[in-house]
């Protein structure tokens, strides 16, 4: 049987859940969620794109074709030219200034996190590098989804909190997340079990750091 994207999750199973259901994502979605929390993790959310720029400027180095090349080129295009842009106009609608962005502290969960990406894409080939960033690119589709089939997230004017659900449930986004689980999906089937067990370690390895990211906004911590 060839692998799939829903074998990487099925491997880590409890850790995936922990992330999707994490009490800052329930908490989110049913608006008890402290507003210095989400400040917090807005912030540090700003340094995190940064960097994940830099990993699709890493998966470019990386891509062994055009059509990666031209992937991973759109990719950080889309960070460096749009969302970056978004996520600084968000920012300010909760009165963080574009001047604290550009001076603060990495907290420990964002630079490990984002360098053990950055490492794996390093040591690793564009296959690795992606199964890094797929904790990313398809959980938080999967977190909007969760949310608005659970009976206590609250839409619309009610949760201060709809306009993030309402990025990650857009059509453009799910469009994204599932054009990344068919890359996955389409190299996942070519390899080996041993190979396989490897990519395990990754997946489970950036969710467990998903989630410390989470725990990171809850507590406040730097
Ligand atoms: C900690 C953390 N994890 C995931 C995302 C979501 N995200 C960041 S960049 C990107 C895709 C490229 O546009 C996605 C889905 C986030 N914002 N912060």
């Amino acid at each position: 049987m060839p692998y799939q994207f829903k074998d990487l999750e099925n491997s880590c199973h409890n850790e995936w859940r922990a992330y999707i259901e994490h009490s800052f994502v329930k908490q989110l979605g049913d608006a008890t969620l402290a507003p210095e929390a989400f400040q917090h993790y807005l912030k540090q959310d700003y340094l995190f794109l940064i960097q994940f720029a830099r990993a699709y400027a890493l998966a470019a180095y990386k891509s062994p074709t055009l059509s990666d090349l031209r992937h991973a080129k759109e990719g950080l295009q889309a960070i460096v030219d749009v969302e970056l842009d978004l996520h600084i106009s968000y920012c300010k609608e909760w009165g963080i200034s574009e001047q604290e962005l550009a001076n603060l502290p990495e907290a420990r969960a964002t630079l490990a996190y984002t360098r053990y990406v950055l490492d794996t894409g390093n040591r690793g080939d564009l296959l690795d590098l992606h199964v890094a960033l797929s904790p990313c690119m398809v959980g938080y589709g999967e977190i909007a989804n969760w949310l608005n089939g659970r009976p206590d997230t609250i839409r619309g004017d009610g949760n201060p909190y709809d306009a993030w659900i309402a990025m990650y449930e857009s059509d453009e986004f799910q469009d994204a997340m599932q054009a990344e689980i068919r890359w996955l999906d389409e190299r996942l089937a070519d390899v080996s079990p041993s190979r396989f067990e490897q990519l395990t370690r990754i997946f489970s390895d950036a969710t467990r750091l998903e989630i410390d990211f989470w725990e990171m906004g809850l507590k406040g911590s730097d």
